[in-house]
């Protein structure tokens, strides 16, 4: 990937938090104008990472480029818009007041966009935040950060606490951002099957460090579910074996598995069988 098709990019990024480590050693890079999924179990760093990027915090060691700048170097970036899992909304306010503050605060702000995600969720404009179920704040932070058209909008766990048609609408409002100004996503979620078929890159974290990482679609391509006999001998590039009885199930990077019954696995398959693999690793 050159430079211009790099949205984040970490080199050997490592964190140490008092009590230990936040992120260790993280090589990676994710492209511009596309939704990466951020995929880890509770404790592997991904909030650590969204903080880094932001400059909220620096890292301890290594380095983080976001949209080809260090973090907080020039000031906070105005091209990146981050929510994080604790809301940043003012409760005093009303949602009309909390979006004319996003006004007032962005330069580049939208203020139609803003109003118009707000309506979509059926989120009355005179409420008082405060007064606002979790979901419906979640929608309102979403307005405020989208609003400001970012380039890079950072959202950790924002389907959370979402029902199932709103968490199709928040996904909708995404893919339909992306694809209009090619705005890039890094999206943190615990539900994977949420992000099936709406990322196409992948950063698997776990631990601290990077398990995993590519295009979803060539991720999928290079690895297959393997089901037979538990006689059978395994192909190079396990990632995780299991057995019941006397069959096996396999996941494995290979595409070369003579005498296994073989499929494309799903995003959740891949995903699953590599956290349970690093769990295993780390227990
Ligand atoms: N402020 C902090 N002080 C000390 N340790 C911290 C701090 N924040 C995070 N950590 C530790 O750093 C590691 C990574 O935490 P982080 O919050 O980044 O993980 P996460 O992947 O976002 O987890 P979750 O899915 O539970 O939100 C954990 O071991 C955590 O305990």
């Amino acid at each position: 990937m050159t430079l211009t098709t790099i949205a984040l990019d970490a080199t050997a990024l490592t964190l140490r938090y008092r009590r230990g480590w936040g992120l260790r050693d993280c090589t990676f890079q994710l492209p511009a104008g596309r939704i990466s999924a951020l995929i880890g179990p509770n404790g592997a760093g991904k909030s650590t990472l969204m903080r880094l990027a932001t400059g909220l915090m620096r890292p301890t060691s290594g380095e983080i480029r976001v949209l080809g700048q260090v973090p907080g170097k020039h000031g906070a970036n105005r091209q990146l818009a981050f929510l994080g899992q604790d809301k940043p909304l003012y409760k005093g306010f009303t949602v009309e007041e909390m979006l004319r503050a996003g006004a007032k605060l962005n330069p580049g702000w939208d203020d139609q966009y803003a109003h118009r995600l707000v309506r979509e969720a059926d989120v009355p404009f005179d409420a008082k935040v405060g007064t606002l179920s979790g979901g419906q704040r979640t929608r309102v932070a979403l307005a405020v950060a989208m609003g400001r058209r970012p380039e890079l909008l950072m959202l950790d766990e924002p389907l959370a606490d979402l029902d199932p048609v709103a968490r199709q609408e928040v996904m909708q409002a995404v893919l339909a951002e992306v694809a209009e100004t090619g705005m890039t996503v890094l999206l943190s979620s615990h539900v994977i099957a949420d992000l099936d078929g709406v990322c196409d890159h992948l950063l698997l974290l776990s631990g601290g460090q990077v398990q995993l990482q590519g295009d979803v679609e060539d991720l999928l391509t290079q690895h297959r579910v393997l089901v037979g006999s538990r006689e059978l001998v395994l192909p190079d590039g396990v990632v995780e074996a299991r057995t019941t009885g006397r069959q096996a199930t396999v996941l494995a990077r290979t595409s070369n598995a003579p005498g296994w019954d073989n499929n494309e696995p799903s995003l959740e398959e891949l995903a699953l069988a590599y956290l349970r693999s690093a769990k295993k690793v780390t227990a």
